[in-house]
């Protein structure tokens, strides 16, 4: 039998069966029940909690209590946007065969698509507002859901297994597999298991496989049981002076020295802390750790790994060494604080970086830039309804990304109405511009019709001598679309000299008033610019807009135009740049 049949064998089938968590199985229960008589205020659940403590199975156990249809979709599922607005959208919106309800059980719904992709995010958010059967959301990480998910859902804290609840289940399984387990072996794999019943079940199959009866004897050489547990680490570097023990059992522990040195700073305070004020312990213990830290950080620039020992012993044995008395008592160590925080704060971390990441493609600097500079920069802008609106739309900014850029904990009346504004002007933008894609005429291409045609095209002068009669045919018998590329003025061969000559006299003849131009540049870059970039000076031929006050270049156009494609000059019959040929990264800080 394999180490996960246990667990699955033995899943509970009804809330009854699920061991502790009693608070979070009723509430579950009571919500269940609100959709006996119609729809609840709250059509979805989030379950959430450390991984292995029953959120999936107190899920299907409901669904067997209510006598619900179950529908998952899992991790293992592929589930973008797409895939959940068909599978859980359609689940959500149509009834039952025979009127009974569905439950819609989406799994690691913290663990989507990445950051990246919010639009999976988005697609639950959107069906558990319309739904019209119930929906279980699982996470461990309760802050990996957008605060749209968050805020429509009811949330359930799944906390960890107590050893003492566990027992019992255990006792039970041993029994229903006839194997005579003693107490303190059940105990000790209880405890072992650090709240995760799911490692308690796999610890118990791996050391009774192939045994009529369990000893705790048995356990020492069962593998992942004689696994250290960081509390009982905590407990000999903080209760006894024995280095080498604390020393032992550090290295028995699964965690690297580096996040060793977390747990060993988090607790020091706590445990050293004295009655009459003394700080002398805790001082001696922190600088222990602070010569374990420079190792990690030797180890860390040297990549040299050997240096873990040094690293460990001086933080394991220095924070066990620097009591000066011992320190009896019960202490409930802590996790670093640390991680909790990263881990608090990492949705928004993301979601800071996500939108360094929009504003950098939209001013062509790199995120970190973009994180660190323009950050500020755009939520200023955000103040002003009437560029919140623009911005918005041209960073393509979700609700949530609006709400932190502009520093709001909720999505107030005005940010909706920024956004639902937003989204409209980028619907308009987007019909524009299928209407020039309508409209557009195809680029011609370089044949040899195509040159009889009177299109200004930059052909070398052999290419335009182009025998009469061949014309005359391409003339009497107009094939469909070439007519059309008839003023089109597509450059397709490098600009000649004096041509280039013409645009630059043309752009120092035709100025933009001072106010257009946002960011003036001073005369010696003005010119160097002019100087070195031909290519750009074509572009810019095209639109005045383009121009600063004295024939100058506006810089953020400047930038754009640093990255055109020669593509990007193509002009439509009226003479405007056609969007479609511009690249998409094109948008400058004020195009909007
Ligand atoms: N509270 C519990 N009561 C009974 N059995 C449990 C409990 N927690 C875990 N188990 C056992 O562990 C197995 C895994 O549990 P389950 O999948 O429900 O955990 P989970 O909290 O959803 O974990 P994950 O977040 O990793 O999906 C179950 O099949 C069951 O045997």
């Amino acid at each position: 039998m394999s180490a996960i049949e246990w667990a699955e064998k033995y899943r509970p089938r009804t809330l009854g069966d699920v061991v502790g968590n009693k608070k979070a199985v009723q509430d579950l229960r009571k919500w269940a029940e609100e959709w006996q008589s119609g729809i609840p205020e709250k059509r979805a659940v989030i379950l959430y909690g450390p991984a292995g403590i029953g959120k999936t199975s107190s899920a299907h156990a409901l669904a067997g209590d209510m006598d619900w249809e179950v529908i998952e979709l899992n991790a293992s599922d592929q589930r973008t946007a797409g895939v959940i607005e068909k599978i859980a959208g359609s689940a959500a919106s149509m009834n039952t065969l025979f009127g009974g309800k569905r439950l819609i059980v989406l799994d690691e719904a913290d663990n989507l698509h990445g950051t990246a992709d919010r639009g999976g995010m988005r697609a639950i958010a959107g069906i558990i507002k319309a739904t019209l059967q119930p929906i279980v959301l699982i996470a461990n990480d309760i802050y990996g859901l957008t605060p749209t998910v968050r805020n429509i859902c009811l949330e359930i804290k799944f906390g960890s297994v107590q050893s003492r609840s566990m027992v019992p289940a255990l006792k039970k399984v041993c029994d229903a597999e006839g194997i005579s387990c003693s107490q303190e072996a059940i105990l000790q794999i209880a405890e072992n298991a650090g709240g995760d019943f799911r490692s308690a079940m796999n610890d118990l199959q791996a050391a009774a496989s192939g045994k009529e009866a369990l000893e705790v004897e048995d356990l020492s050489t069962a593998g992942r049981d004689v696994k250290e547990n960081i509390f009982k680490a905590m407990q000999k570097i903080f209760k006894s002076t024995d280095c080498k023990r604390a020393l032992e059992s550090a290295y028995g522990l699964d965690e690297s020295p580096e996040d060793l040195v977390h747990w060993i700073d988090e607790n020091l305070p706590i445990q050293y802390a004295r009655k009459d004020g003394d700080l002398e312990d805790i001082r001696a213990g922190f600088g222990y750790l602070s010569k374990a830290d420079l190792y990690l950080g030797r180890v860390k620039k040297r990549q040299n790994y050997r240096m873990w020992r040094y690293a460990s012993m001086l933080m394991v044995c220095g924070a066990a060494l620097s009591k000066t008395r011992p320190y009896p008592g019960f202490i409930k160590y802590q996790q670093p604080s640390l991680w909790r925080r990263l881990g608090q704060t990492r949705s928004k971390r993301d979601m800071r970086d996500n939108i360094a990441s929009k504003i950098g493609e939209h001013s062509f600097e790199s995120m970190h830039y973009s994180r660190n500079n323009l950050l500020g920069f755009y939520a200023l802008m955000l103040k002003d309804e009437a560029s919140a609106i623009e911005v918005t739309a041209s960073l393509g900014l979700e609700l949530e990304e609006l709400m932190y850029l502009s520093g709001s904990a909720k999505a107030s009346k005005k940010l909706q109405k920024i956004y639902d504004e937003a989204q409209k002007l980028l619907e308009k933008k987007g019909d524009k511009a299928e209407e020039q894609a309508f409209f557009k005429v195809p680029a011609p291409l370089v044949d040899e019709k195509q040159t009889t045609l009177h299109c200004p095209v930059n052909i070398p002068e052999k290419e335009q001598e182009v025998p009469s009669e061949k014309s005359e045919t391409s003339d009497s018998q107009p094939p469909e679309g070439k007519q059309k590329t008839l003023n089109l003025g597509f450059d397709i061969s490098p600009e000649p000299p004096e041509k280039e000559e013409a645009s630059e006299k043309k752009l120092s003849e035709d100025p933009v008033p001072e106010e257009d131009n946002f960011f003036p540049l001073p005369k010696s870059m003005q010119e160097k610019k002019l100087i070195s970039e031909p290519v750009e000076k074509k572009t810019l031929s095209t639109t005045s807009k383009k121009k600063g006050s004295d024939g100058s270049i506006d810089p953020s156009k400047q930038r754009t135009s640093d990255k055109a494609s020669p593509s990007a000059g193509m002009q439509d019959n009226t003479g405007e740049v056609l969007k479609k040929a511009e690249p998409k990264n094109q948008k400058t800080l004020f195009d909007f």
